[in-house]
């Protein structure tokens, strides 16, 4: 029987373009274009009132996946650091509230861990004293992880696949680097002495969360989305 889900193109219900740019490096390996709710009319707005990365994962594709009659790819994920408890888990994109900025998430990240500012706290020093030392080690304030849920609704074929990725790293107490979103400037990889944000979009997309939801989504539903 022929794959009627089967096309060039993607779906994904997000309008963060920061997702839709990895998103859209990933599948292009495999000849496939991304389309985002930026690309089609009257979308509706999700509520995100899942428990879970999982459940608001699926909630997200469903809605989209009803109004297109269309297979549907969602992307639910979020910072979870281990001394705030997990938090902000699945309040990531609104921790210091409704659509605030990613900026604003950061601050206010710094501010529950008990950051003092490290320009403000740092006194005065020889230009290669204190500054260096900082460069090569920066002050971790917490171990973390990365979390994606990935959910494909397929009105279609009538069922709904899931995969889920992690990655590990730490927070650190002044942002790094200019790439990604979120909450990658204050995501530190110790092994790779780099934040998220200083990594290259094609170093990000083999080693982020993303990239390991999407690499067990391909591994359970070989062929369902290539
Ligand atoms: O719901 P959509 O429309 O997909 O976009 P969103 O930004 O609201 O996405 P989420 O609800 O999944 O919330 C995820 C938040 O977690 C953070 N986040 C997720 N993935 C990230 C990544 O790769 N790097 C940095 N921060 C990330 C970032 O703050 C996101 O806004
Ligand atoms: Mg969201």
């Amino acid at each position: 029987m022929p794959d009627r889900s089967a096309s060039g193109v993607v779906v994904i219900a997000t309008r963060n373009k920061g997702k839709v740019r990895e998103f859209a490096h990933y599948f292009a390996r495999f000849g496939k274009e991304v389309r985002s709710l930026d690309d089609f009319d009257d979308m509706p707005d999700i509520v995100e009132d899942g428990a879970t990365f999982a459940a608001n994962a699926r909630i997200k594709a469903s809605a989209i996946a009803g109004r297109l009659n269309l297979p549907v790819l969602a992307d639910d994920s979020g910072l979870c650091v281990d001394a705030l408890g997990g938090d902000p888990g699945v309040y990531s994109a609104r921790y210091a509230g409704e659509h605030a900025a990613d900026a604003a998430n950061n601050a206010k990240l710094l501010r529950e861990l008990g950051a003092v500012s490290a320009a403000a706290a740092r006194a005065p020093g020889p230009p290669d004293g204190p500054e260096a030392a900082d460069a090569a080690a920066p002050q971790v304030l917490s171990t973390a992880r990365f979390v994606c849920a990935l959910a494909l609704v397929d009105p279609l074929r009538g069922d709904t696949l899931e995969a889920e990725g992690t990655c590990e790293g730490v927070i650190i107490a002044e942002p790094r680097g200019t790439d990604g979103f979120g909450y990658d400037p204050l995501f530190y990889l110790p092994e790779r002495g780099l934040t998220m944000a200083e990594l290259p979009l094609e170093e990000k997309n083999a080693i982020s969360h993303r990239a390991a939801a999407l690499r067990q989504f391909f591994e359970r539903h070989s062929g369902r989305l290539t």
